[in-house]
């Protein structure tokens, strides 16, 4: 049986109990760890499910998926997936290679943002097309994500909007340029040992300032008002499920949020939900709580908006 294990989104004690029996009884048991990640080490995931796991990359995930699935007709393979397995449209293309192999696959589902972002008060019914927002560079500023968040608002919808993770990006040349010696030894020797000579530069998460950046320069490039610093809610969300201790939720127009320093959205990793016009006042009211300035929360939210609040 191929296992696809929905792991949810804070630490090891997230799993169900249904995964980890799962785990248990498996033979082997791969971490895919490139589309989300954990609050935790993988070596805490270890000590938890009593199981050694290999971390699996996106070329092992979506190009070398055979590997994986070696010998899982005759025996039990789980792949662990961080919040849901369908909370990332990559692992359907693995589930359907097994179905072709004709090995039998159990999907095991978990907590996912797709989900989780109910904790910022907005209702899920009210949500549209998620979107993915990539890190620009200077010369590839990729802006489909714009079409789907006015898609969306012309429906009064809210946008959940995902951040780029780069968490295995592959740049030799980079690497010996920028990376301190020691750094460039750990990690060379990290990779060299199982797949050649691969170098990957640090993991880079994108910030809730740099994501409104960026959405704003496109809004001034299209110019349809879809995105508009002072009249646009929006509300930022940071490590979902972590509790108190972790978690963060920050309300607040477009320009709200872009004054904000990069600490006060917490650490990685970071959510974006851009407010539709079909705003009820319960969720106005539930995320007031989050909002950076409460008065001009409820001004945008009523005169901008249209909502009826007290
Ligand atoms: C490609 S999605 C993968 C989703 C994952 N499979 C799931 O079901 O939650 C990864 C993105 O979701 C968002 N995300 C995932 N977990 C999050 C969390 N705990 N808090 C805030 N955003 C999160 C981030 O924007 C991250 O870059």
């Amino acid at each position: 049986m191929f296992y696809i294990i929905g792991l949810g989104l804070c630490d090891e004690s997230d799993v169900t109990v249904r995964g980890l029996n799962a785990i248990k009884n498996s033979s082997r048991v791969y971490l895919e760890a490139y589309t989300s990640i954990l609050m935790v080490e993988k070596d805490r995931l270890e000590a938890f499910y009593g199981r050694e796991l290999i971390l699996a990359d996106r070329d092992v995930v979506e190009t070398q998926s055979d590997e994986i699935l070696h010998n899982a007709d005759t025996e039990d393979v789980s792949l662990l997936v961080v919040g849901d397995p369908f909370g990332a449209t990559t692992h359907t293309d693995i589930i359907l290679r097994a179905r072709a192999l004709k090995i039998p696959t159990r999907v095991i589902h978990n907590a996912s943002i797709m989900n989780a972002v109910g904790a910022s008060g907005l209702q899920l019914y009210n949500f549209g097309q998620t979107v993915s927002l990539v890190f620009f560079t200077e010369t590839w500023k990729p802006d489909s994500f714009y079409d789907r968040i006015k898609e969306n608002a012309d429906l009064g919808l809210h946008t959940l909007v995902l951040l780029d993770i780069k968490v295995k990006e592959q740049s030799e040349e980079n690497l010996a340029r920028q990376v301190p010696p020691y750094l460039f030894e750990a990690t060379f020797s990290l990779t060299l040992g199982h797949r050649g000579r691969k170098i990957y530069e640090p993991p880079r998460y994108m910030n809730i300032p740099q994501a409104v950046s960026q959405l704003i320069e496109i809004e001034s490039l299209r110019r349809t008002g879809t995105l508009d610093p002072e009249k646009t809610l929006a509300v930022a969300l940071s490590r979902v499920g972590g509790g108190s201790q972790h978690q963060r939720i920050v309300a607040g127009t477009l320009a709200n949020l872009s004054k904000q320093a990069p600490e006060v959205f917490g650490e990685p990793l970071h959510s974006l939900v851009i407010v539709g016009k079909r705003l009820h006042h319960l969720e106005v009211e539930y995320a007031e709580d989050f909002a950076v300035d409460k008065g001009n929360w409820r001004d945008v939210a009523s005169k901008v908006y249209g909502c009826a609040l007290d």
